[in-house]
């Protein structure tokens, strides 16, 4: 039985940009240590084509994700390789996440080229970023900054910053270790201030739920990180319940105990006035339950009123 299903070359769907084919190789090298043979494909995205509009303008669903699963369900790959991050909190019903890679340190990061460039509280600087969670953090923590836009792969929001569009570029440490950037680190925020996005610094490995139940057994043993498997569970169970989607400033990050799983989750409002953070912890088996009940938690503290002016704000009400 496992020989037959090592057989078969695994095909991975995978986004072009350095950082997916980084992500997709690692994959793959899992796999072959497990004793498959694999073969990348590359499939371009929404997310990739569209550099001019910011992604809450583009739409929140799937942009770097919707045309990879489309070649799960036509079985032109077996499965596609994604940034945590950036798979939508619901997965269409015939398809699933099999697998998340360990994680990577989940902190965002400051690059600058300058290495003496120091972050301090009332110091008037020009950070680049899109992500709205960031934008409204650094409202509330550095009220003194400004941000600018820096849409793009790293290696585009790279040139930008060469380019002296912004004095420093926000990032996720994941990538920018990734991509063998760590030179340019000049800051490193601390998750319980800048609480990463959902799934921030993990790997999540999609497939067709019809791909087979022994194929898919092999696959999950060979690149499956347990730990952060459940963390990633109480962290979309999180951003689901929020519908938060990848434009709204929501953030949680899960962490385990021996025994016990704990969730650090919240939302911030645009402006960076009102912030809204709270920790719980669970027994391991809750881990899902647990994303749910801070979401709640969080919603009914007034997350469901900054959801609202945000929705407003962007005229979507
Ligand atoms: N939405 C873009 C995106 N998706 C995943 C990462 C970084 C790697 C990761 O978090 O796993 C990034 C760039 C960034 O936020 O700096």
């Amino acid at each position: 039985m496992q020989n037959d299903i090592k057989n078969k070359i695994i095909r991975i769907g995978t986004r072009g940009s350095k950082l997916a084919l980084w992500q997709a190789e690692a994959t793959a090298e899992k796999l072959q240590l497990a004793g498959f043979a694999t073969e990348l494909v590359i499939i371009s995205t929404k997310g990739d084509q569209v550099l001019d509009r910011s992604l809450d303008k583009i739409g929140s669903k799937g942009v770097f994700t919707e045309e990879l699963e489309e070649s799960l369900r036509d079985g032109s790959v077996e499965l596609a390789v994604h940034s945590a991050k950036d798979v939508q909190s619901t997965i269409p019903a015939d398809l699933e996440l099999l697998a998340f890679m360990e994680r990577e340190k989940v902190n965002d990061v400051l690059l600058s080229l300058d290495p003496n460039f120091k972050l301090e509280r009332d110091r008037k600087v020009v950070i680049g970023t899109s992500s709205t969670r960031r934008k409204a953090l650094l409202k509330k923590y550095y009220p003194d900054v400004t941000t600018a836009e820096s849409r793009g792969n790293l290696q585009t929001r790279l040139k930008k910053l060469e380019d002296k569009q912004f004095d420093a570029l926000m990032l996720a440490y994941a990538g920018v270790h990734r991509m063998g950037y760590d030179d340019l680190i000049v800051h490193t925020f601390p998750e319980d201030e800048f609480v990463p996005a959902a799934g921030q610094g993990s790997v999540a490995i999609e497939c067709a739920k019809n791909l087979g139940s022994e194929l898919k057994k092999g696959i999950k043993e060979a690149l499956d990180h347990t730990d952060t498997h459940v963390c990633l569970l109480a962290e979309r169970a999180f951003l689901k319940t929020m519908e938060g989607g990848c434009s709204i400033p929501s953030f949680a990050l899960a962490a385990l105990k021996p025994d016990r799983v704990s969730i650090t989750g919240g939302i911030v409002s645009l402006d960076g006035r009102t912030l809204l953070q709270e920790t719980m912890e669970a027994p391991l088996a809750e881990a899902a339950a647990l994303g749910e009940k801070m979401a709640r938690t969080i919603l009914s503290q007034g997350g469901e009123q900054i959801l609202k002016s945000i929705k407003e704000q962007r005229g979507e009400v």
